[in-house]
């Protein structure tokens, strides 16, 4: 039973727990995970060195568009109220908006964003023609955007993580065939890189159906037991990556004979969590990486390394960012071409993502970094574009929100890979995803599932392509 005494005697522990992370539930039930109620608090931030660095994307006295209710279809900049006669009067219908975005239109949609009305009439959302004008020419709008999101990537690479870790944590078992149409939409749709399967053991990977095994206290079931069959069809689908999971060299073994070409190795910055995932210390884990990326390199398979918990763990609660940074290093200096920072349960919010990033970035260069977020407390976009901010352009997401982690009571899925394109197509940065194709990937799983989309931006753009049809 995990008591407050017992939770006290975990690594790290530092007693702050009961209040600022561990949620009362969790203390007083005998379950061996967090039901994450409350978020880190900015007190429990350690004292920051770079972040001035975000401090060049704010200013006090800057003129923020806002939008005022009473000024039916005219914005207001800080006080300035804006007339129909300037340069910005361009018309703007939501179709055309939606369209570019689909398209993933970078030129439209920073025009989109740039002229976008933040319309104040009751149904905003509604396909009327409305303007947009301001006594601000396109040059002052353009400094304003400047300002805010200079730095930003031109291009952001999006690792689709759904097939694996969405579907790891599926209480019913999902056909093999569901699991390659899926990965096949999703690689066409444009993703890059899709992350297929995973060869881990049998043992440890969550689903709960008739036939389980117990393990602890958690009751076990293999769903990934067709890793091999999955690989050996994808792997002839072209110009997209297929990274695997292997969590040692029995798995990296059994992905390269069933045609896997790139994997990835996890490590946790929580001793716990590592203990729980994985089975061994982070050291021991380390050790065992070693061995795994020294033969991948011998067979020339790039190797990418996870980091877990890099904000909190379900049990040990804050994690501190120098344990992430020398996780992260090491996974580097051992050969890894990238490391996802994950925030495994979500906890996360700019105020910890940035002093942790921070950390991992004065070790690592921060081109090998990708960040990983799990949408808990609905703080993943944020926790994106802060990253974003800080010069990371590469993001790990999954479709439709799928996922969850075995072992994290409580965590949601990953940040929505549509919600992802939506926000980076807005903000003018290109993805190469047809967002169109993958909502359709999305549709796919969640009627196989039997569920909503946990994608905010699938939601809306289906209910407005909804509407569309019945003009
Ligand atoms: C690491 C181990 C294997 C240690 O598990 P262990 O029990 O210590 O391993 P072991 O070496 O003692 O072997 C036990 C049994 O498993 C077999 N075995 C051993 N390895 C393999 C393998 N690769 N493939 C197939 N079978 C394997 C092995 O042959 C043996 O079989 P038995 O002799 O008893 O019949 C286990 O703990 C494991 O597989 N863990 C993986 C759990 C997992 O998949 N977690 C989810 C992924 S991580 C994640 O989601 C986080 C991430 C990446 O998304 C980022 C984030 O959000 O933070």
């Amino acid at each position: 039973m995990l008591t407050p005494k017992v939770l006290s005697k975990c690594a790290g522990w530092t007693g702050r727990l009961s209040h600022a992370f561990i949620p009362v539930s969790f203390l007083a039930s005998s379950a061996t995970m967090s039901s994450l109620e409350e978020p880190l608090s900015l007190e429990s931030l350690p004292k920051l060195n770079g972040v001035g660095r975000l401090q060049m994307f704010s200013s006090s006295n800057d003129c923020r568009p806002r939008v005022d209710k009473t000024e039916m279809g005219n914005c207001l900049i800080e006080g300035r109220e804006c007339s129909s006669s300037n340069s910005c009067n361009e018309e703007y219908t939501w179709g055309r908006q939606t369209r570019a975005m689909f398209r993933g239109d970078s030129r439209s949609s920073r025009n989109v964003r740039n002229r976008m009305s933040l319309d104040t009439a009751s149904d905003p959302w509604s396909f009327h023609e409305r303007h947009y004008s301001s006594s601000y020419s396109d040059k002052d709008i353009n400094n304003l955007t400047n300002k805010f999101l200079k730095g930003l990537p031109r291009y952001v690479k999006i690792v689709e993580v759904g097939p694996r870790d969405g579907l790891q944590n599926e209480k019913g078992i999902v056909p093999t065939a569901v699991k390659i149409e899926l990965i096949r939409k999703l690689a066409s749709s444009g993703l890059p890189v899709v992350e297929a399967t995973s060869f881990v053991s049998p043992k440890w990977v969550p689903q709960v159906m008739s036939d389980f095994i117990l393990v602890g206290e958690i009751i076990i079931h293999h769903d990934l037991a067709d890793a091999k069959d999955v690989m050996h069809v994808v792997q002839s689908m072209q110009g997209v990556r297929f990274p695997v999971l292997t969590p040692n060299l029995k798995g990296l073994e059994a992905a390269v004979a069933a045609g896997a070409k790139e994997v990835a190795v996890f490590a946790a910055a929580s001793e716990s969590f590592s203990r729980s995932n994985i089975n061994c210390s982070i050291e021991e884990s380390l050790a065992r990486y070693h061995d795994v990326i020294l033969a991948a390199k011998k067979l020339m398979i790039p190797v990418r390394g996870y980091v877990s918990c890099v904000v909190g763990c379900p049990v040990e609660g804050p994690v501190s960012p120098s344990k992430v940074a020398y996780v992260a290093k090491e996974l580097h200096d051992m050969g890894c071409y990238e490391i996802s920072l994950g925030d495994t349960i979500g906890v996360g919010t700019p105020g910890t993502v940035v002093p942790m990033l921070e950390a991992v970035m004065s070790v690592v260069p921060v081109e090998k970094l990708a960040v990983h977020f799990h949408d808990t407390y609905g703080q993943s976009l944020p926790n994106i574009l802060v990253s974003l901010q800080m010069g990371i352009s590469t993001v790990d997401s999954s479709v439709a929100g799928l996922g969850g982690c075995p072992y994290a009571k409580g965590a949601t899925g990953n940040v929505a890979t549509e919600d992802v394109v939506y926000m980076l197509h807005g903000l003018g940065i290109k993805t190469s995803v047809d967002l169109g194709k993958l909502m359709a990937a999305g549709e796919f799983i969640c009627k196989h599932l039997g569920r909503q989309s946990g994608s905010k931006t699938a939601i809306a753009l289906s209910r407005i392509t909804a509407e569309c049809s019945k003009i």
